[in-house]
C-alpha cells in the first residue's frame, strides 16, 4: 500500500521538479514498505544525504496529502531492495513537522552506515569463462578506429590511455547547466574510494561529458602518476574484444581490463544491441566495482532511456551517481567563450562574446567551431575582433540559424509541439489551450529572433507590442514557477535551436 502511495508522490514530484533535479535524486530511490512504514532505498550516501536534506520534507508532505494524514513513517537506507539485509539499519526519519533530516535520537550511533552499501557483485575477476551470447553482426562489424598501441596492453588491444591534457577541472566552465555534472566528477576526482562508483553522465552532444570524464582521469594521475587510467570509447571496448575472440585471447582481454585503477568509457549508448559486448563489460564493470575500482561512463541519454541496453546493466549503472549536463544557459556560453579565448590568448570583446553566444546556442562544441573561425578570420584578415568580423566570418552560420528560427517557423513548431493549428496561434482565441502556446511562441520569437516586439506583434495576427511584452514576462515567470512550461520551453528551444 505505501508503495502505491510512493508511486502517486513520484507523479507529484515529477511534475515539480526539473527534469535533471528528478532523474539525479529521485528516480534512483528504490522503494518497499508495508502500511506502516516505506523505506526509500538510495545507491550511495552522496543520494541519501542530498534526498535527506533536499527532498525528504516535501515527500514527508505529499505523502500526508496524499494519504490524508495516514501517511507512513518514511526510512531512508543505503542499498538497493534485494540487498535490503546487507543495510544494518536504516537512517530513520521522523515524519513532519520535526526536520527530516534529524535521525532519530533512539537509533544507535554504531548501527548508522558510514559507507555506502553496494550489492555483491555476482561474478569474481576470475569467474568468467568466455562462452557467451553470440556476437552479433553490429559487433562483428564495428570498424577499429586506428590509435596507437598502448605499451602496458597486449598486442592486441589497441586503443590507448590517453587522456586529453586540456580537459582539466580548471579549464571547465562552472554554470547552472553543469553544476551537479561537475561536482560529482570533482568528488570522484578528490575522493575516489569515497565516491560514486560508477559515475555516470549523461546529456546531448557536445556538452562537456567527455571533457568532465578525463578532468577526472588527470586529477587521478595527478594524485598518483603510476595510476592505471583507461579512457576509451564504447566501440574501441568492443572493437578489442571481438579481436580478442578472434585471437583467442579473450583472457588477455579480461586480464588488462580488470587491472586498471579507473575505467573511463565514453558513448556507452553503443553497446545498444551488442549483446557479448555487453556480456563481457557487465563481468568487467562488476570486476572492478567489487575491486573497488573507479568506473566513469558517459551516454547522450539516461540510461534506462538506452534501448537495447540489457537491464541488469541500467540497473548496475543505478548503483552509483547518474548525472546529466544540460546546455549551458546564454551566461555559461559567454564564460566558456571568453575562458576559450583567454586560453588561445585571444582578446576577445565581452560584446562579441555575448553575440557569438546569443546566436550559438546548440551545444559548446558548435560554440567552440564558431570561435576558432573568427580567430581564424582575424589572424587572416589582421583585423580585431568585433560583431562587424563575427557577422562576415559567421555569414553562413548565421544564415542558417536566421532561417531556422524565423517567427513563421517558431510558430509552427510550436503549433506542432502543442498539437494545435498554426491559425490558432494567429487567432483572436483566449482559451487556455490556444493562449498559453501562443505566448509561448511570443517569448521563444523574442528570445531567438532579432525582431522588434512591434514586429511580432504583427506577425502574431496584428497585436499590440505590449500583448508580446507581457506574454515574455509571463512566460518567464512561468518557467521558474511551473515544471511543465518549464520542459516545454527547454524542449521547444532544443527543437528550434540544433
Ligand atoms: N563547461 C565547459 N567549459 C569549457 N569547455 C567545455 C565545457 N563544456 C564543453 N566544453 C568543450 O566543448 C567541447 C565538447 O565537449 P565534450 O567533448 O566533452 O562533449 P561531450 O558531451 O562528450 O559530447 P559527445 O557526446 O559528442 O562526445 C570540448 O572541447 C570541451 O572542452
Amino acid at each position: 500500500m505505501s508503495v502505491a502511495l510512493w508511486q502517486q508522490c513520484i507523479d507529484f514530484l515529477r511534475d515539480e521538479l526539473p527534469s535533471q533535479q528528478f532523474n539525479t535524486w529521485i528516480r534512483p530511490l528504490q522503494v518497499d514498505g508495508d502500511q506502516t512504514e516505506l523505506r526509500l532505498y538510495a545507491p550511495n550516501r552522496f543520494v541519501l544525504d542530498w534526498v535527506n536534506d533536499k527532498y525528504l520534507n516535501r515527500i514527508q508532505e505529499l505523502l500526508d496529502d496524499l494519504s490524508q494524514g495516514q501517511a507512513p513513517l518514511v526510512s531512508l537506507l543505503i542499498g538497493s531492495r534485494r540487498s535490503a539485509a546487507a543495510v544494518q539499519a536504516p537512517v530513520r526519519t521522523q515524519p513532519a513537522p520535526v526536520p527530516a533530516a534529524t535521525p532519530a535520537p533512539s537509533a544507535p550511533a554504531p548501527e548508522r552506515i558510514a559507507e555506502p552499501v553496494r550489492p555483491r557483485a555476482q561474478v569474481s575477476a576470475q569467474g568468467f569463462e568466455p562462452e557467451g551470447a553470440p556476437l552479433s553482426d553490429a559487433e562483428v562489424a564495428t570498424p577499429l578506429p586506428g590509435q596507437a598501441s598502448d605499451n602496458s596492453a597486449p598486442a592486441l588491444i589497441k586503443h590507448t590511455s590517453y587522456l586529453n591534457r586540456s580537459f582539466t577541472f580548471e579549464n571547465f566552465v562552472e554554470g547552472k547547466s553543469n553544476q551537479l555534472a561537475r561536482a560529482a566528477a570533482w568528488q570522484v576526482a578528490d575522493n575516489p574510494k569515497h565516491g560514486y562508483n560508477p559515475l555516470f553522465l549523461y546529456g546531448g552532444v557536445g556538452l562537456g561529458k567527455t571533457h568532465l570524464m578525463h578532468a577526472v582521469g588527470n586529477h587521478l594521475l595527478k594524485k598518483n602518476p603510476a595510476a592505471k587510467i583507461v579512457y576509451l570509447h564504447s566501440e574501441r571496448f568492443v572493437a578489442d574484444m571481438v579481436k580478442a575472440l578472434q585471437m583467442n585471447a579473450i583472457n588477455d582481454f579480461k586480464r588488462y581490463y580488470r587491472s586498471v585503477d579507473a575505467l573511463l568509457i565514453d558513448d556507452i549508448q553503443f553497446f545498444a544491441k551488442k549483446e557479448r559486448s555487453q556480456e563481457e563489460f557487465f563481468h568487467t564493470f562488476n570486476a572492478l566495482l567489487e575491486g573497488g575500482q573507479q568506473v566513469i561512463l558517459t551516454s547522450d541519454r539516461y540510461p534506462k532511456e538506452i534501448d537495447g541496453l540489457e537491464e541488469r546493466l541500467k540497473s548496475r549503472f543505478g548503483w552509483g551517481l547518474t548525472v546529466a549536463v544540460e546546455p549551458p544557459e546564454l551566461e555559461t556560453r559567454v564564460a566558456i567563450l571568453m575562458k576559450k579565448a583567454e586560453q588561445s590568448r585571444i582578446d576577445l570583446p565581452h560584446d562579441a562574446a555575448f553575440f557569438i553566444a546569443q546566436r550559438i546556442r546548440s551545444n559548446v562544441r558548435e560554440l567552440e567551431g564558431a570561435l576558432k573561425r573568427v580567430i581564424a578570420s582575424a589572424h587572416f584578415m589582421g583585423r580585431d575582433i568585433t560583431i562587424e568580423l563575427i557577422r562576415e566570418s559567421l555569414k553562413d552560420l548565421l544564415a542558417l540559424q536566421d532561417k531556422l528560427v524565423s517567427i513563421d517557423n517558431i510558430q509552427r513548431t510550436v503549433a506542432e509541439y502543442y498539437k494545435i493549428k498554426i491559425a490558432d496561434i494567429l487567432s483572436k482565441r483566449r482559451s487556455r489551450s490556444v493562449a498559453r502556446p501562443r505566448q509561448v511562441a511570443m517569448a521563444l520569437s523574442k528570445e531567438l529572433t532579432n525582431h522588434s516586439l512591434p514586429e511580432i506583434g504583427d506577425a502574431f495576427g496584428g497585436r499590440d507590442h505590449t500583448t508580446v511584452l507581457h506574454a515574455t514576462r509571463k512566460i518567464a515567470e512561468l518557467r521558474e514557477t511551473d515544471a511543465d512550461i518549464r520542459e516545454d520551453y527547454k524542449n521547444l528551444l532544443r527543437t528550434l535551436t540544433t
